[in-house]
C-alpha cells in the first residue's frame, strides 16, 4: 500500500520522516524528494513530497501548507497527480490539546475529524454547515484503524477539531468544549485533508502531537520541540501498524 501523509510545514514533515526511518538492518532505498504541481512558493517550487519505502508500505510525505484550504488543495493535487494509487491519507502534525485529557507532548488520534468553525454565528449561537443544509462537518476514519493506531502509539482516541483560527482565549476554548465535549485536540488542516481524501474515495486518519494547550494564547509556552519529538516517535510505531492494516485491507478488497 502507498499512504499519503500530509503535514502543514517542513518541520512536521521532517519529524514524520524521522519516525519512518527504516531499521538499520534493512535500510531499504534512500528517501526521494520531488516537487509536484505548479510553482507556488516564493522560491518557485511546487508541493514538496518525500518518498520513504518501508517493508509492506510506502509513504509519500507532503508539505501542504497551513490551514484547511491549503491542506485540501495540496492533498487533492497530490492525489490527482499520483502515478501510483494511494490506499490511505493521513493528516499529521502538531496541535493544541484540550486539558486535561491531552497534555503537552501527548498524542491524539482522531476518531472523528470535525470542521469546528465551518458554519454561521446566529443570535442563538453557532450553527454548523450540515445543520444549515450544506455539505458535512465530520469525517470518520476507519474505526478499527484509528483504534489500533491509538493503542500502538499510546495516543488518546478522540475527536480532533479543525479550525481556521487558532483558539486564543478561555471563552473560545469553553465554547468549543461546550459544542464538542469529547474533543481531544484542535489543529488547522485535518478536515481539509479529509475532504480531499473523500473526493478520491480514500480513507483518512489524523494524528496530532500536542504542542500547547487550547486556551489563552501564550506562544512562548508552546513546546514545539517536544511535540515534534512525540510525532516522530508516533510514526516510528505507526509505520508497521499502517502496513499491517493496508495488507489486510488489500486482501479484503481482493476477495470482494
Ligand atoms: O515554529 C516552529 O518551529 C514550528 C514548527 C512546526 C510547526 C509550527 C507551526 O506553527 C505549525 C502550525 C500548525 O500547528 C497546528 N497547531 C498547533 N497548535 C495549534 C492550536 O492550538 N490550534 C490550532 N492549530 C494548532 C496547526 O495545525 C498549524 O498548521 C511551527
Amino acid at each position: 500500500m502507498r499512504a499519503l501523509v500530509v503535514t502543514a510545514v517542513g518541520a512536521e514533515s521532517d519529524s514524520v520522516l524521522t519516525g519512518l526511518t527504516p531499521h538499520p538492518d534493512s535500510p531499504g532505498p534512500e528517501p526521494r524528494t520531488l516537487t509536484l504541481g505548479h510553482p507556488r512558493t516564493k522560491s518557485g517550487e511546487g508541493y514538496l513530497i518525500t518518498r520513504r519505502d518501508l517493508p509492506g508500505i510506502a509513504f509519500d510525505v507532503l508539505v501542504g501548507g497551513v490551514g484547511p484550504a491549503a491542506a485540501a488543495a495540496g492533498t487533492a493535487t497530490a492525489l490527482a497527480l499520483a502515478e501510483t494509487a494511494y490506499g490511505l491519507v493521513v493528516s499529521a502534525g502538531i496541535g493544541g490539546g484540550f486539558a486535561p485529557a491531552a497534555p503537552v507532548g501527548s498524542l491524539v488520534v482522531a476518531d472523528a475529524i470535525v470542521a469546528a468553525d465551518l458554519g454561521a454565528q446566529t443570535p442563538d449561537g453557532f450553527v454548523d454547515v450540515a445543520t444549515l443544509g450544506f455539505g458535512r462537518t465530520v469525517h470518520l476514519p476507519p474505526a478499527e484503524l484509528a483504534a489500533r493506531a491509538a493503542e500502538a502509539t499510546g495516543a488518546l482516541l478522540a475527536p480532533v477539531l479543525t479550525v481556521s483560527t487558532v483558539t486564543g482565549t478561555a471563552d473560545g476554548a469553553a465554547a468549543l468544549t461546550a459544542r464538542h465535549p469529547m474533543a481531544g485536540a484542535e489543529a488547522m488542516e485535518g478536515f481539509g485533508v479529509a475532504e480531499a481524501a473523500a473526493a478520491h474515495g480514500l480513507p483518512v486518519l489524523e494524528i496530532r502531537a500536542v504542542s500547547n494547550a487550547v486556551g489563552p494564547r501564550d506562544r512562548a509556552a508552546w513546546r514545539i520541540g517536544d511535540a515534534l519529538a512525540a510525532l516522530a516517535e508516533g510514526f516510528r510505531v505507526l509505520g508497521p501498524v499502517l502496513a499491517n492494516w493496508g495488507e489486510r485491507h488489500e486482501q479484503h478488497r481482493g476477495r470482494g
